[in-house]
């Protein structure tokens, strides 16, 4: 285990940082999310203006979100987080990070937040464990369970174990933190969910994934937490729900990534609060930053990114994966991720080129974009993320030396729509069955909604494929 050292310096409020200052702010509905509790919107005054946003017109912010409650800032100013032109608001897919004012085009990234090592959790992602900050004493027993896990496969298990600890630690920030992670019925990790949530995702090699992964933090739950375990270990997670929770937090919130300590240059699975109330995005505005002299944690605008009052501020959580990677790691899917894969089983094939320049889809495959300055408005609100994927999962052929035929085009085309019918009416459901499910219970349960709009998800992707594919057979006259 290594110590941490003491910062360098602490960093000055900038201007337009988050400040405590008395409030003039109208009262406003606020999010206080609680372990386990419901969300409830708060209409008393927060007693502090809450950085300078909070004066701004609510009109041009997201009509469907609350911000977040007070508290939450305080907590993270006191260990000087600070926050500079966002807000965090509680909307349809839990918190989020929003901007609070526009933001012109800049040549160089400009930093949005800045966290502390100190308020992180992090852990090595190789032996030997070390843990910035170091709040595991040496010789506490929770330092043997994590190092009796697999070094290969078993990060999570060992971040969940370190949270858990963090939340028992008297005085540590996660305490008040934990406050406002999502409860296990707030939460899309598919390891909360019910067997028969996990039926609705019409995936049985995704459900039992999940299963299996269940399985295994249960067991490390009963081979650590037994009746002979010591109290200051049995106290972290009375219940293996508890524990599953934890092991959901770790999946579901934590980054990866390279961060130098001193003269430590080190890869670490970590979990960074405020950063991680940042949703996903295949088109993100910002992305993460390790800044090495203060060691903290920016979260910066891309270069060249405008940025209008109320635009959710968004990062990448994975690049080039399926949807059901997205489910299996966090619990959400996307009708429009760039990277979704159809497996063809026929030998039909349509010409590359030719279906790239009828969508204006530029660039060379692990980078293909849409040239939308090519394409009128009608043809540019059509290409989306699943007109990409359609480029790169549907068979081609290339040769340089032959022109494609159109009426070969036009044959292969259909039959490949034939597939795309035929893996459709597979489903147990239409999308419209889909549809009505998710509009009829709006109480039901996150992981239950999240599964089926995983399984819609992939239909409206097939569907788009479809009309992709007769867009195609209309344009290839030439
Ligand atoms: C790192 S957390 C982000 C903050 C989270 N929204 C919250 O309420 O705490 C990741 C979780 O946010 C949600 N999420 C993030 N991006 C999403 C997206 N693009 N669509 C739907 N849900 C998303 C999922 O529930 C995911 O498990």
């Amino acid at each position: 285990m290594v110590s941490s050292l003491a910062l360098p310096f602490s960093p000055k409020p900038r201007e337009n940082a988050l400040l405590l200052q008395p409030c003039k702010a109208p009262p406003l509905p606020c999010s206080k999310r609680r372990l386990s509790l419901p969300v409830r919107a708060s209409t008393s005054t927060p007693p502090f203006r809450i950085f300078e946003p909070l004066q701004a017109e609510e009109s041009s912010l997201p009509s469907d979100t609350v911000l977040a409650d007070p508290d939450f800032y305080r907590i993270g100013y006191a260990r000087s987080m600070r926050v500079y032109g966002v807000e965090f608001r509680e909307g349809p897919d839990g918190f989020g990070v929003y901007a609070s004012r526009d933001v012109e085009p800049r040549r160089r990234a400009r930093m949005i937040m800045e966290i502390p090592l100190e308020m992180m959790l992090t852990i090595s992602q190789k032996l030997p464990w070390m843990f910035f900050p170091d709040i595991i004493p040496i010789g506490h027993p929770i330092f043997d369970i994590i190092s009796s896990t697999n070094p290969e496969t078993d990060w999570d298990l060992r971040l969940a174990c370190l949270l858990l600890y963090a939340f028992d630690v008297e005085g540590n920030f996660w305490q008040l933190y934990g406050d406002f992670l999502p409860g296990a019925d707030e939460c899309t990790s598919l390891l909360l969910a019910q067997k028969e949530d996990l039926l609705e995702l019409q995936d049985s090699e995704l459900a039992s994934k999940i299963d299996e992964q269940h399985c295994r933090g249960l067991e490390f739950w009963e081979k650590n937490w037994h009746s002979a375990a010591p109290l200051k270990i049995k106290r972290l997670a009375h219940d293996p729900e508890r524990f599953i929770w934890a092991l959901s937090m770790a999946q579901s919130r934590s980054i990866q990534m390279k961060i130098r300590v001193g003269a430590l240059v080190q890869d670490a699975h970590m979990l960074v609060p405020y950063a991680d109330m940042l949703n996903h995005s295949f088109q993100p505005n910002c992305f993460l930053h390790w800044r090495f002299k203060d060691r903290m944690l920016e979260v910066m605008i891309n270069a060249g990114q405008r940025i209008s009052k109320g635009d959710e501020m968004t990062i990448n959580y994975m690049s080039g994966k399926k949807n059901n990677m997205f489910m299996e790691r966090y619990g959400f899917s996307s009708p429009t991720n760039p990277w979704d894969v159809i497996n063809f089983s026929g030998n039909s094939k349509i010409h590359l080129d030719s279906f790239l320049s009828v969508f204006n889809i530029s660039g060379l495959p692990e980078e293909f974009y849409h040239n939308c300055h090519l394409t009128n408005e009608q043809d540019a609100s059509f290409v989306d993320g699943a007109v990409i994927a359609a480029a790169r999962t549907l068979p081609i052929w290339t040769d340089v030396d032959m022109p494609m035929v159109p009426s070969i085009e036009r044959k292969a085309a259909r039959e490949l729509q034939e597939e795309c019918y035929q893996m459709l009416s597979e489903f147990q459901t239409t999308s419209d069955q889909d549809l009505q499910l998710l509009e009829s219970d709006p109480e039901e349960s996150r992981t239950r909604e999240a599964a089926i709009k995983y399984r819609l998800h992939r239909k409206l992707f097939l569907g788009k494929v479809i009309q992709a594919l007769e867009i195609y057979q209309d344009r290839i006259l030439f």
